[in-house]
Order: C-alpha cells, then sequence, then structure tokens
C-alpha cells in the first residue's frame, strides 16, 4: 500500500513546491527523495518523477531508511548537488507514512504510536545565477557535517516482519543527543564559509567565541523533533530561550515526528512566523545510527545581508 501512496503523498508537496518556485517543472534537473516507509523497486523517486512529468534526463538520488535524519541528509546533498551542477534545480522530497508502517500487533511499537505521523514534505534548491521568474531563496545552507555518535548503532532502527514494521527507540535517545548536539553544531559551523562583500571568503559569526553560552540564541532554529524530551534536552543543554524552539514544538503538536519529512514543515513554520528570523540559524536532524546532522543556515533577505 505504501508503495503507491508514498509517492503520491510527495507528488502533492512537491507540486505546492513548484508552484511557489515558480519556473516550470521541465527545469528541474536533479531529484531527491527520502523516504523509509516504502521498499520496492522501481523506486519511490522514479513513480514521482512519473507523477510530476519532469523531464526523463532528470537525475535521480533515492536514500531510503536514514529515518529522521532522511531530510537533513537530503538537503545536504541537494546543496552539493546545485553547488556542483551550474544551473542546477533540485527538487527535495521527503515522504513518510509511518503510522501504516508502524503496524506490529503485539503492542511492540506503542512508542512509535504514541510518537510518529505521517506528512511529506518538499522544497526547490539551487544555486545562482537567479532565472526569470524564479522566486528568490529563503534560506541559504551555508556548510553541513553529519556526526555518528559512536557505539549507538543498537539505540533506535527498525526492521521489516510479518505484522509491519518493528521499531525500537532506546530510552536512553534524547540523553545520547544532548550530549553530543553541541560539539555537532561546533563542528558545522567552524566549516562554514561565506562569501564578504569584496568577493573573498569569510566564516560567518561563530557562536564558539561565546563558548556556547549566550551565543546559541543569537540563531534561529529548526530542530527536527524527534520527540518532546529531545527539545527539552537540546533547550536545557544550549541553554536557548524557550521561543528558540517554538516552530519546533508546534510541528511536533500538530503533526507529530513524521520522520525525514519533518525538518520541512519546521522550516516551513519559520519562515511564516510573526517576527522577521535572525540573519543566522542552525538547522538539526537526528535518526537511526545514531547520526546527527547539523548545518548552518542564513536568511539571505534579513535586512543586514539583503544590500
Ligand atoms: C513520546 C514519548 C515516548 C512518551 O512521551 P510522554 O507521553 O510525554 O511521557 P513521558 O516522556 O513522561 O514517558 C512516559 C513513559 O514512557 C517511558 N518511555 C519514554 N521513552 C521510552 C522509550 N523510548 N521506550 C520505552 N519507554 C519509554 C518513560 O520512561 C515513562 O515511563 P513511566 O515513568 O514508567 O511512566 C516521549 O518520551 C519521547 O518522545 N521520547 C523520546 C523520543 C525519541 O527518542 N525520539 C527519537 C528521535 S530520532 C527520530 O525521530 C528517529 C526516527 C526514526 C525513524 C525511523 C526509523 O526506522 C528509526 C528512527
Amino acid at each position: 500500500m505504501t508503495a503507491d501512496a508514498v509517492p503520491k503523498l510527495a507528488q502533492c508537496a512537491a507540486a505546492k513546491a513548484i508552484a511557489e518556485w515558480g519556473r516550470p517543472t521541465a527545469d528541474i534537473t536533479h531529484l531527491v527523495f527520502s523516504t523509509y516507509s516504502a521498499c520496492q523497486a522501481p523506486t519511490a523517486d522514479l513513480r514521482l518523477a512519473t507523477l510530476l512529468g519532469l523531464r526523463p534526463t532528470v537525475s535521480r538520488t533515492m536514500l531510503s531508511l536514514h529515518g529522521c535524519y532522511g531530510g537533513g541528509r537530503a538537503l545536504s546533498l541537494a546543496k552539493e548537488l546545485a553547488e556542483n551542477n551550474r544551473g542546477a534545480r533540485v527538487l527535495v522530497a521527503c515522504s513518510e507514512m509511518t503510522l501504516v508502517c508502524f503496524g506490529a500487533p503485539d503492542g511492540g511499537n506503542i512508542v512509535g504510536h504514541a510518537l510518529f505521523g505521517d506528512g511529506a514534505g518538499a522544497v526547490v534548491i539551487g544555486a545562482g545565477p537567479f532565472l526569470d521568474g524564479e522566486r528568490r531563496p529563503i534560506f541559504e545552507m551555508v556548510s553541513a557535517t553529519q556526526t555518528t555518535i559512536p557505539r549507538t548503532e543498537h539505540a533506535l532502527g527498525m526492521r521489516v516482519s510479518g505484522g509491519g514494521v518493528d521499531f525500537h527507540l532506546a530510552i536512553q535517545v534524547p540523553t545520547l543527543v544532548g550530549q553530543n548536539v553541541e560539539q555537532c553544531l561546533l563542528d558545522a559551523f567552524r566549516s562554514a564559509i561565506v562569501d564578504d562583500d569584496d568577493g573573498g571568503a569569510a566564516p560567518p559569526p561563530s557562536p564558539c567565541s561565546g563558548n556556547g553560552n549566550g551565543r546559541w540564541n543569537d540563531l534561529f532554529w529548526a530542530v527536527h523533533p524527534g520527540g518532546r524530551p529531545i527539545l527539552d534536552n537540546i533547550n536545557k543543554v544550549l541553554m536557548l530561550e524557550p521561543e528558540k524552539l517554538a516552530a519546533s514544538r508546534h510541528v511536533l503538536r500538530e503533526y507529530g515526528n513524521m520522520s525525514g519529512a519533518t525538518i520541512v514543515f519546521v522550516l516551513d513554520e519559520l519562515r511564516r512566523g510573526r517576527s522577521p528570523l535572525p540573519e543566522w540559524g542552525a538547522l538539526l536532524a537526528f535518526g537511526p545510527g545514531i547520526t546527527i546532522e547539523a548545518m548552518v543556515l542564513r536568511c539571505p533577505l534579513h535586512k543586514s545581508s539583503a544590500n
């Protein structure tokens, strides 16, 4: 069932993203599709390309079974594709049907049922130059890192069984994420380089200079809401003001944890916020491994960077 439904759900999100982007579907050069809810060949990215009518030469990449960090990985990969292929426009689609998947009848998936929801998100990623009629970027991805916490392979995962998907989530996951998240962020900021006004390269303001304390509050935050204790621990470790994680908490409350698709909902929520975002931001996503995706974001439309 999910083999059909996952690409169809993605189609709804992708059609909206392409319409907002403002260019013809045929101008999409690459597709990155992330899901762990559909496991078949031909893969769901091909089905989505057909449903959308993407051109036959579109370069497709399927990210399967990455779980909740799949959205972060898909965005990071799209950034690399766009920067290394002049004129590339990369459609990123993340689609998950978790509730159907977690179907084991023995009650063993109760945590999965409490936590997860279904959903799809899509965005179009490109590097300059801008095309006629193309919407200007809302977020710029400046740098990205992926970290695997050593010796945590068994902390979360899933296995397909006769009754559906057996999902395993160790109770220690929020603590492990909390203990490792600041180092991942520092690494991401250390690797960030941006073009300065003179056409050279310069690093963004570094939260490291304040040893993390307080400086994290200068950023906007797109955090995968893996669960309430995950957000609470990140809030505590980074000493964030409560409203910094408001977009993540809103998405968790309204939609649940939609695995890889969730981060797109958080970015959408952030851009719709009533008050203007700070210029710099951070994105975090977590999943099996335990893998942490961290990314430095920038709002190109922010007033100090818009001139
Ligand atoms: C939704 C929970 C499970 C329950 O929340 P709650 O209803 O507000 O209640 P509590 O947090 O107070 O916990 C209630 C009880 O459940 C227990 N509990 C608390 N986590 C647990 C637990 N993982 N086990 C088994 N008992 C527990 C907890 O100890 C407590 O037990 P007790 O004191 O005896 O009532 C909440 O604790 C929670 O969100 N926990 C953390 C979730 C978490 O680690 N998320 C993973 C983030 S990474 C991610 O999203 C990955 C996705 C993924 C996607 C696809 C994949 O294939 C693989 C991975």
